[in-house]
């Protein structure tokens, strides 16, 4: 397996989850599916609750924000402030969510929905986080060479936090100095790099890129962020011009920190 350096002025590495922490199958197969068998009874049971109404209230204003940009999609009008038809209601917001999962949109409104569903179904025992067997030890080990070590993921940092707190290799959130979701911004935006550079107080040169998605490569190469590209079972496929412009990994494994122990 051949090595791959990452820069001696390296400070910080920030991960990707799905395709890169974690399979594709894990998030396809176990955590959407959850959703989709448990929306409707979930939104029945805690539609009167705050979280749940703030999490629908999100949601209308993704909604709206779609209508602004003329994007196709199931509307739900529901303002819980009024009285309505719970019943008609909750469907309309199930349709909605529906949609934005089948298309698989990293809205911040849908994920953080997910992120209060997944809770009890982790809590329970129910889905454990699969990790890749590279990733703990490879972390431990910058870690232990002094980088800091930053989750970025479309999941909700609730949903991040689940993933690991409840995770195949036990609770292993202690490893992680810090998490960002799309509250900061767009994983495919530039700006959302810059923001977390300056939020974690380092310069974006100092911090490298993992993820298994090209575009979000690209946004973060804009941004002056050193990126890898994570190879794994599942992920989706590199064009030729792709595999040459970045470096690959299909390991954590692989990765040397040039210039120290
Ligand atoms: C970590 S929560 C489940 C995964 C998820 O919903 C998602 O959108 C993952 O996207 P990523 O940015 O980690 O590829
Ligand atoms: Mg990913």
């Amino acid at each position: 397996m051949a090595t791959v350096s990452i820069p001696a002025g390296t400070s910080a590495l920030l991960l990707d989850i799905e395709g890169t922490t974690t399979p594709i199958t894990f998030v396809k197969d176990i955590l959407f599916p959850y959703i989709r068998e448990h929306l409707e009874d979930y939104l029945s049971t805690h539609w009167e609750e705050d979280e749940c109404k703030q999490d629908v209230h999100l949601l209308k204003k993704q909604i709206e924000e779609d209508m602004r940009q003329n994007r196709a999609c199931p509307v739900h009008a529901v303002d819980q402030t009024v009285h309505t038809d719970e019943e008609k209601a909750i469907r309309e917001v199930v349709d909605n969510v529906l949609w934005q999962m089948a298309a698989d949109r990293k809205s911040t409104a849908l994920k953080q929905l997910q992120g209060h569903m997944w809770r009890t179904a982790y809590a329970s025992g129910r889905i454990k986080g699969e990790i890749y067997q590279d990733v703990i030890p490879s972390i431990k080990r910058w870690r232990g060479q002094g980088l800091k070590v930053y989750i970025y993921s479309s999941g909700s940092v609730e949903a991040q936090k689940l993933l690991f707190g409840y995770s195949v290799e036990g609770d292993v959130l202690e490893l992680f100095d810090g998490h960002f979701d799309t509250s900061i911004g767009p994983k495919v935006d530039g700006k959302s790099y810059e923001r977390i550079a300056e939020r974690i107080g380092c310069p974006p040169e100092e911090i490298t890129f993992l993820t298994d998605v090209t575009r979000e490569a690209k946004a973060a190469e804009e941004a002056g962020v050193n990126v890898l590209v994570v190879v794994r079972p599942g992920n989706m496929e590199l064009t030729d011009e792709e595999r040459a412009h970045y470096n690959l990994i299909t390991s954590f494994n692989q990765l040397e920190l040039t210039g120290r122990v």
